[in-house]
């Protein structure tokens, strides 16, 4: 017996209006239970809820949706309440005292849209994006998994693979015979074919940094202006300045929107060769913040402990910082508000090579692992029909990871958990 689920869906109260949303076997009783009778089906019609000693709980405009054909593929009621935490609270209670009906767990509609097969699980990955999305590059790249165009895409693959896998099997049916053999050749370059175009999908550039943000690190030596440059990229004074070497000892990491991109700005420690423990310590992790990053700015005279390091002159208002090597690509003051424009070009013009452009298909970078493993598989193709039938299975299973087929419950309780509670 599946479970009934009730939560609010709307933002947490208080506010204007909240919705209540409840889905599953027992949903259309328990909104006739509380409000005499629900609407006909899909359209809105305002009811008064009681609870079961007949006193008024709320007035609410409230909806029926007849599954399979709803957002979860169960019976869906939505009542639309007044916003406030004792209305929200009082309509939840009586729901769940009537016994068929719990509270639902984070992301559990969405859970059930994905076992109803309303949705895949890339668009259920879209989803969680969506709900976190906080920039316009990170909603568009979001709503677009959500409306399936990862999916559409493993679909239109898998349904390649599997024309391939046909014309094997006919293959191996009438055996080893000429024309037959001129085949195989033709069923393989078609299989190298779509593992060429798979890959070329699947090398661009993943959306993860996209939507965890594009860590750019700010490094140098100690001194050399890092934390000014955070601050003033920053607009914010987020780390402290002071003439003393050795003042940032940690990194700090500030959030900042721009161009429609999440970043994330990280001041490190300077990097220096220190007796200090704890600098040192500083030291580490800001080596290993130059690591990790996706962008790193360096502010230092030396080489850059990245090759495709963003080379920042600082300071060059003082009289001994006016010889500019020629290496810089930028060249700041702390008052000179164009040259931190300037930065933030060099800053975005990276970060466009590191983001997929829009008329890609949006993939995550474990989506992205999967297909490459499909498409060498398939770039693997070889004329014996054995071996080729292998290289399809092969290709076939990791597409099919990407679209959640075989997904476990494990996978789906970490993915589901990044949901808030009503979606
Ligand atoms: N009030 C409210 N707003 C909401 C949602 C919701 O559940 N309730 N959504 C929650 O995710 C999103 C909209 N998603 C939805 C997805 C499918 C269906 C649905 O009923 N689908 C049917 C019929 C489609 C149609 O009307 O043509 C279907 O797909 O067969 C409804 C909402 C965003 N806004
Ligand atoms: N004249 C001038 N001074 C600057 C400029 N940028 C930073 N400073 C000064 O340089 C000193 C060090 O600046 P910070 O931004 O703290 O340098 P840092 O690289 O973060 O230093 P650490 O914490 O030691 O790693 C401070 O006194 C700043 O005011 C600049 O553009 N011009
Ligand atoms: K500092």
């Amino acid at each position: 017996m599946i479970d009934t689920i009730a939560a609010v869906s709307s933002g947490q109260p208080p506010a204007a209006i909240a919705v209540i949303r409840v889905s599953g076997p027992a949903a259309f009783a328990a909104g006739e239970a509380l409000a005499g009778s629900l609407p006909s089906p899909r359209t809105a019609k305002l009811r008064t809820l009681r609870d079961p000693a007949g006193s008024v709980l709320d007035r609410v405009l409230m909806l029926a949706f007849p599954g399979p054909a709803t957002a979860t593929g169960e019976d869906l009621v939505e009542i639309h309440c007044h916003g406030g935490r004792a209305v929200v609270a009082s309509i939840l209670t009586t729901l769940v005292d009537s016994a068929t009906v719990r509270l639902a767990e984070p992301g559990e509609f969405t859970r059930r849209a994905l076992t109803n097969g309303r949705i895949d699980l890339t668009e259920a990955e879209g989803l969680a994006d969506l709900l976190a999305a906080e920039t316009e590059g990170q909603r568009r790249v979001a709503i677009a998994a959500a409306e399936g165009n990862v999916s559409r895409s493993i679909e239109g693959w898998i349904t390649e693979l599997a024309i391939l896998s046909a014309r094997i099997e006919a293959v191996l049916d009438y055996g080893e015979d000429d024309a037959v053999d001129e085949d195989i050749d033709a069923i393989a370059l078609d299989a190298r074919t779509l593992g060429t175009s798979i890959h070329d999908v699947a090398s661009a550039p993943p959306v993860d940094a996209l939507h965890r943000g594009i860590v750019v690190v700010l490094a140098g030596p100690p001194n050399a202006g890092k934390s000014t440059l955070l601050n003033l990229l920053a607009e914010q004074d987020a780390a402290i300045v002071s003439p003393i070497a050795g003042t940032t000892r940690d990194r700090i990491e500030v959030q900042v929107a721009r161009g429609g991109l999440a970043y994330r700005l990280t001041d490190t420690a300077g990097l220096t060769r220190t007796d200090d423990i704890v600098e040192a310590i500083g030291v580490g992790r800001a080596e290993q913040a130059i690591d990790a990053g996706d962008i790193v700015l360096w502010l230092g005279d030396g080489a850059p402990p990245r090759q495709d390091a963003i080379r920042v002159h600082a300071k060059s208002d003082l009289p001994d910082r006016r010889v500019v090597p020629t290496n810089a690509d930028v060249v700041i003051s702390q008052s000179d508000p164009q040259s931190i424009e300037a930065v933030w070009n060099a800053i975005s013009a990276r970060a466009v090579t590191l983001i997929p452009s829009i008329d890609l298909v949006p993939l995550r970078a474990h989506q992205a692992e999967l297909c490459r493993t499909a498409a060498h598989a398939l770039l693997d193709a070889t004329r014996d029909p054995l071996l080729l039938g292998e290289n399809l299975r092969i290709a076939l299973k990791a597409l099919a990871a990407v679209t959640g087929a075989d997904a476990t419950e494990a996978m789906l309780d970490a993915l589901f958990s990044r949901f808030c509670l009503g979606k």
